[in-house]
């Protein structure tokens, strides 16, 4: 079966590892785009009094080095851009020519972000039970959803493809395979889940994807053959793998050190792009190339 050629799409995962300044967020989306050759920028939208419950907005970070604020909600609404300034991330990204994504943590950042109109919105796998915010969507956003299924059963991912299939939304859906750790140790990684959710639902969803917090960029390269060679069995499309991009990965925060640098996403953007030339069938039993080496070299045949 001829693999569909649409490139994976490599997403660089800024999240919060801007630190809250819009210099350094956009310095991200620049580097993503210009050095490294990733397809979007993805950020994160919360409304930190509506997500926390008051107990949990007022106690400190459990991780003082790496709080920005007394406590733990101060310390997100620190690291928050408001809608405002997503909009001068779109338009940052539309300079630079990468694509723009957010996940939304809440219902409220759901409406908000849908106003922006960006091509695609994810649901984190902290709020993949959301159904109202995630109803919400299906009714008001057109864009592609993409969904991470870490720390869910496999009975609440099948009910969440029901939902959106429910809906007539289930092909605009990207389903991604997710451990949440940070970072993942290997052995956690389970990159055969890539496999299972391909088998289960990669021809009723859009696409399935994978989105890493482990360390170094061969889990990736794997999670690109695993998906491709089930995309070659007709079990729908491997269609993005999505890694957390920071500046230095000794900054202050939980995400850096489970982050890429520059030059580990540039590398990771380089090899998704040659293995996945790589990953075909040979069409014909002689490839041109190989025609003058058996002319020359094969034994026998003349
Ligand atoms: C936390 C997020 O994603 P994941 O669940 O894939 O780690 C996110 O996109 O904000």
């Amino acid at each position: 079966m001829a693999l569909d050629k649409t490139p994976v799409q490599v997403i660089a995962e800024i999240g919060c590892n801007h630190k809250g300044d819009m210099d350094i967020a956009k310095d991200l989306i620049r580097v993503a785009a210009t050095v490294c050759g990733a397809h979007v920028a993805k950020f994160q939208k919360r409304h930190n009094r509506e997500l926390l419950s008051p107990v949990e907005y007022d106690t400190p970070h459990p991780v003082p080095s790496n709080a920005y604020g007394d406590t733990y909600g101060a310390h997100r609404d620190f690291l928050e851009m408001d809608v405002d300034q997503h909009k001068e991330l779109i338009d940052t990204c539309k300079e630079y020519g990468i694509a723009y994504s957010t996940s939304v943590w809440d219902l409220t950042s759901a409406r908000e972000m849908t106003t922006l109109n960006p091509p695609m919105l994810k649901i984190p796998s902290a709020t993949n039970l959301h159904y109202d915010l995630q109803n919400y969507l299906c009714e008001n956003f057109a864009g592609e959803i993409h969904v991470s299924t870490g720390m869910s059963t496999g009975d609440e991912i099948a009910k969440l493809v029901q939902f959106y299939a429910d809906r007539g939304r289930a092909q605009d859906l990207v389903v991604y395979s997710c451990t949440s750790g940070y970072p993942v140790a290997f052995e956690d990684i389970c990159l055969f889940e890539i496999r299972t959710l391909m088998e289960k639902f990669g021809t009723t969803v859009k696409g399935i994807g994978f989105s890493g917090h482990h360390l170094g960029i061969a889990a990736d390269v794997a999670a690109l053959a695993i998906g491709r060679s089930l995309e070659s069995e007709g079990k729908g499309r491997f269609s993005h793998i999505e890694r957390h991009f920071t500046l230095d990965r000794t900054w202050k925060g939980t995400d850096h050190a489970a982050s890429l640098e520059p030059d580990g996403l540039r590398r990771l953007c380089r090899d998704v792009r040659n293995v996945d030339q790589a990953l075909a069938y040979k069409g014909q039993d002689i490839l041109p190339v190989e025609q003058v080496q058996r002319d020359k070299l094969k034994w026998g045949l003349s």
